[in-house]
């Protein structure tokens, strides 16, 4: 579904990932631990065809980046929903519009039965009509999730989704991740919350990649 091989990137001051080789199956669930500034976040756009590795290849669901234009990129990565970091929405829109944005924008409208269905998922009902702005932490990312997952993607990429969040929050948002990675999406998270993969590993079969000085390594049984 996703395949590394020997893939290496930086921002120009020399490597910050090298031989990367590994391959994410369909229907896995991986987190992602590694110190802060390790390159957690570069890995992830990596994934999604975000940034081009400065050696080596990557495939998304079978398919070599490097060999493709801009525009099938974009094609390719409306399979992949990312709940990124920061999550943005347009402060000016309702919760519900800026759920909907990514069906919108590729010319399409959002079913308003399933939109209200998918909101009621991450249970915003009562935030449907609300401005972003108005949204706690926790209700953010929840609306950051339902927004990554409205196309039906293959893949779902978070990027630390629960940084900001009460542990009680945060276990709200990873029983809805682990209901994905059952529905047969592939999961990848990127953490720093050692609990919370605790917490997921009681429920469903994870794995932990962690990246430490530069590389890529399957972390051992110790979490
Ligand atoms: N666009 C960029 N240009 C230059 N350097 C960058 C860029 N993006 C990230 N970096 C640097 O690359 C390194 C890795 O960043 P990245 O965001 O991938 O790490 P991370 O593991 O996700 O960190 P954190 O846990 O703090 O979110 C950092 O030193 C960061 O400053």
């Amino acid at each position: 579904m996703i395949e590394f091989e020997n893939v290496a990137h930086g921002y120009g001051g020399g490597p910050l990932l090298s031989e990367v080789t590994l391959s994410l199956a369909p229907g896995s669930f991986h987190f992602l631990t590694g110190p802060s500034g390790a390159g957690k976040s570069t890995f992830l756009k990596l994934c999604y065809g975000e940034l081009a590795p400065v050696a080596g290849r990557i495939a998304l669901f079978g398919q070599e980046l490097d060999a493709m234009s801009r525009d099938d990129i974009a094609r390719l990565r409306q399979r992949v929903g990312v709940v990124h970091q920061d999550c943005q929405f347009l402060d000016h829109l309702p919760i519900a519009d800026n759920v909907a944005l990514p069906l919108t924008v590729s010319g399409r409208d959002a079913d308003p039965t399933e939109l209200r269905e998918l909101i009621a998922w991450v249970g915003l009902t009562g935030r449907l009509k609300s401005l972003p702005p108005a949204l706690s932490g926790g209700e953010r990312q929840r609306a950051a999730l339902a927004r990554a997952v409205i196309m039906s993607p293959d893949v779902l990429l978070a990027d630390e989704p629960t940084g900001n969040l009460d542990w009680e929050m945060s276990l709200r948002l990873l029983a809805l991740l682990v209901e994905l990675n059952r529905m047969g999406k592939t999961i990848v998270v990127a953490t720093h919350d050692l609990n919370l993969i605790r917490a997921a590993k009681a429920q469903v079969s994870a794995r932990v990649l962690r990246i430490k000085d530069r590389r890529l390594l399957l972390a051992g049984a110790e979490l």
